[in-house]
């Protein structure tokens, strides 16, 4: 697929020539989330996440954006609560962000943009029996958004950040172990918006429960520079190119609510 590197924000294209609207497209995302608008819900129970560090397994470039990946074959990193009714696993986490601290979030809060977000992805291991089954289903995914901001360095992130050079072409993977995916999360995760949405990239099926962390967590600038550094290509690609800007635009709210738990 082509990518359009561009200087300014208005015309960056999204990594793909991504279909304008996706047959029955009324749950898309990512959305700008409107505070003023989103209506607080007294029933929404707190977040319940459970990660086992054993289970991480492998870092993966998947063209697209790096993939921390971990063993869903069994309940061990599961995610409960909030506005879910099942029990979902986790498989991986990965990021969106742009080609400077300006942009890069794929959510955005009253417009204002973050320079990247973290995706913690987990599917409904209560309903189906794999993630690919999960991914074509309406409750069938539960998705944890982390907004990152330019600030002091994030001690846990830096194991992440120093095997990044190891997949920096399209298709790399690196063995990766032993990281607690919590220490990327805000003190306070039961303070989130969350809205009925879909993948950001392909397929786009609109089966993603979102859950978006009011509380953005801090990483340096020199951590985002090396999220930079990856490569949509792979290395035998003649033209390499910088993987930024890996993150889609926003879509139509089509009438959704966006809840949040905090008032
Ligand atoms: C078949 C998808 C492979 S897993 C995956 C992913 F790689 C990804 F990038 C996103 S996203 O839409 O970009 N962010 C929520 C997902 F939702 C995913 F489930
Ligand atoms: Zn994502």
């Amino acid at each position: 697929s082509r990518f359009v590197q561009s200087k300014n924000l208005t015309s960056v294209h999204p990594m793909w020539q991504e279909p304008l609207e996706v047959p029955g497209g009324d749950r898309q995302s990512p959305i700008d989330i409107s505070v003023r608008k989103s209506v607080f819900d007294p029933n929404l129970k707190p977040l319940v996440t459970q990660y086992d560090p054993r289970t991480c397994q492998q870092i993966w470039n998947n063209g697209y954006s790096f993939l921390v990946e971990y063993d869903d074959t069994t309940d061990k990193s599961t995610l409960r609560g909030g506005p879910l009714e099942d029990q979902f696993r986790l498989c991986q986490f990965h990021f969106h962000w742009g080609e400077n601290n300006t942009w890069g979030s794929e959510h955005t809060v009253d417009r204002n943009l973050y320079p990247a977000e973290l995706h913690l992805v987990h599917w409904n291991a209560d309903k189906y029996a794999l993630f690919e089954e999960a991914v074509m289903e309406e409750n069938g995914l539960a998705v944890i958004g982390v907004f990152l901001k330019v600030g002091k360095t994030h001690e846990g992130l830096q194991k992440l950040v120093d095997a990044l050079p190891a997949v920096r072409h399209k298709g790399s993977v690196v063995e990766f172990t032993k990281f607690d995916p919590s220490c990327l999360l805000p003190e306070s995760i039961n303070e989130y918006w969350t809205y009925a949405g879909s993948l950001t990239t392909p397929p786009l099926t609109e089966a993603v429960t979102w859950i978006i962390m009011k509380q953005p967590i801090e990483v340096s600038h020199n951590q985002l520079a090396v999220f930079r550094s990856l490569l949509f290509t792979s290395a035998e690609e003649e033209v390499q190119k910088s993987m930024v800007n890996n993150f889609r635009f926003q879509q139509p709210l089509k009438g959704r609510t966006v809840r949040s738990s905090f008032t």
